[in-house]
């Protein structure tokens, strides 16, 4: 018997493709941009759509996801996430706790828990998490967060000891996203910066050829990204 396996989270930018940054851009079309620019893994954050739309929604950008070789992840809801077949869903303190997540999803569905700290991310690899999104890294008007800004130095030191891959989030740009991928984070998530662009796909390219820069080490602070 096979067992099933669960696809490992690629390293590098992590994009937001959410309903309440530019609302009147349609999520398909937003992720028709994501993916022509070649991005990787896709959160479908929907915040402000209603729920049978939001299941259309994540039907049609969950299948885009796959013919492109994309891994896509439904935000807070397990539900949509079963139905529409995604890779995975993200939870945090407001949504189902994460062992509830994992045991709806299975061993084969990935889970990713915010934190604010260490502790937290300890506690997010107990209860079966495969990724922690650890923010605010810098300021964001995307979301009011209730957790104070870690900062550049704040977030390296949980990175350089969660047991989990960390993928920082809130404020992520394309003039710091090298610099969060210097610290060894395994993903920059990204929304406003790319979705406010005129053309998505470039900001894509731009700001995933800058995380894999800072990630070789490589990073031009104040250079050109
Ligand atoms: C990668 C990533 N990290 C953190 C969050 C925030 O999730 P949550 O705390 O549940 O807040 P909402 O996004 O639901 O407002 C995230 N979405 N993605
Ligand atoms: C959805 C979200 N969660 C955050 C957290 O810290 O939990 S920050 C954030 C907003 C990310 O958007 P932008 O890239 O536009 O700053
Ligand atoms: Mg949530």
């Amino acid at each position: 018997m096979n067992t099933p396996v669960r696809p490992s989270l690629p390293r590098g930018l992590y994009v937001l493709c959410d309903d309440t940054v530019r609302p009147e851009l349609p999520l398909r079309e937003k992720a028709a941009g994501l993916l022509a620019g070649g991005a990787r893994v896709v959160q479908l954050r929907m915040k402000r759509t209603p729920l049978r739309e939001a299941l259309a929604a994540a039907r049609e950008v969950v299948a885009a996801c796959r013919r492109a070789g994309a891994v896509c992840l439904v935000n807070d809801r397990v539900d949509l996430a079963l139905l529409s077949g995604a890779h995975g869903v993200h939870v945090g303190d407001e949504d189902l706790p994460a062992e509830e997540a994992r045991a709806l999803l299975g061993p084969e569905g990935l889970v990713g828990v915010t934190v604010r700290g260490l502790e937290e991310a300890r506690a997010a690899q107990a209860a079966g998490a495969d990724y922690v999104g650890l923010g605010p890294v810098f300021g964001t008007t995307t979301k009011q967060v209730n957790a104070p800004v870690l900062g550049l130095g704040g977030f390296a030191a949980v990175v350089r000891t969660s047991p989990v891959p960390v993928v920082g989030i809130g404020g992520v740009k394309l003039e710091n996203i090298a610099d969060l991928a210097a610290t060894g984070a395994h993903g920059g998530a990204v929304a406003s910066d790319i979705l406010l662009a005129e053309d998505l796909a470039e900001r894509v390219r731009r700001l995933s050829a800058a995380f894999d820069r800072g990630a070789r080490g490589t990073s031009l602070v104040g250079g050109d990204v």
